[in-house]
């Protein structure tokens, strides 16, 4: 079974296209959206055309990181997929990293980089090479919002992330490092809906606050043991 969790904040005016377009694929899929402070009507988008849906609603915003989170622990599926509102990834890019995952643990889209502002650009880039140096990660599009887990490594890895912001990305993708799960980034195809919720300037600088931050917790994790060899990679099932 799938599960699809979409971290959702005001999102009434996109989040209804992609819902629609992955029900007609996958509408045996367990949905979770996550709000957290919305003040517009995205949940009643949300039931409306995904009455299953599963939502889970927070009073306070409190940022992406954290609904993804709080996505993750409800999640029953075998592979958990994590996706943006704003319907950017066409659904059948899923087969794409779902047939990844039969030889790694964790799939995540390959943006191409056409369509996006120049400074936007610019900021993605210098973000990338700077989590790159600091991290040695060998993933080059860190913060594509499309990602599919096999579902005991996203439970492993989202229970021991700490930061609530756009820096889950990076943090995800570090823990999954450290843990020895194997990824694989797949090229799909892209499209570029306005109406982003990233501010240029206060977002990058929470996301370079919690790349040290993420850099740290798994630091000190691995030194106080609560971070190490993930099960199933120890014992040779990898
Ligand atoms: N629940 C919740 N969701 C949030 C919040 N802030 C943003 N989101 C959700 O996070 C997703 C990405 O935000 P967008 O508004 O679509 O921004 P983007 O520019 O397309 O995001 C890109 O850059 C981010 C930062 O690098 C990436 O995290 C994201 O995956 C994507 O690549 C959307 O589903 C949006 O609703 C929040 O505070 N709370």
């Amino acid at each position: 079974m799938l599960s699809i969790i979409i971290p959702a904040y005001n999102e009434e005016s996109r989040i209804g296209t992609p819902l629609k377009e992955f029900r007609s694929l996958w509408g045996d899929a367990e949905l979770i959206v996550v709000s957290d402070g919305s003040t517009d009507r995205t949940i009643e988008v949300v039931k409306k055309i995904w009455p299953e849906a599963k939502v889970i609603e927070i009073q306070n915003n409190i940022g992406k990181g954290f609904a993804v989170r709080q996505g993750v622990k409800e999640a029953t599926g075998d592979i958990i997929c994590i996706m943006d509102a704003d319907g950017a990834a066409p659904p059948d890019e899923f087969r794409k990293l779902q047939q990844a995952l039969t030889h790694c643990d964790i799939a995540i889209g390959c943006r191409p980089t056409s369509g996006r502002t120049f400074i936007r650009n610019l900021v993605g880039k210098c973000y990338g090479l700077i989590v790159r140096f600091t991290t040695g990660l060998k993933v080059k599009d860190t913060q594509c919002g499309f990602k599919v887990f096999k579902k005991d490594c996203a439970k492993e890895i989202f229970n021991a992330c700490r930061v609530d912001g756009f820096g889950i990305d990076v943090e995800s993708l570090l823990l999954a490092q450290h843990f020895g799960y194997k990824v694989t980034e797949v090229p799909i195809n892209w499209r570029e809906i306005p109406g982003s919720k990233v501010n240029l300037v206060k977002d990058s600088w929470r996301m370079f606050w919690e790349l040290f931050k993420a850099i740290n917790t798994v630091k000190r994790g691995m030194e106080d043991g609560r971070i190490g060899l993930s099960a199933s990679v120890s014992a040779g099932h990898n």
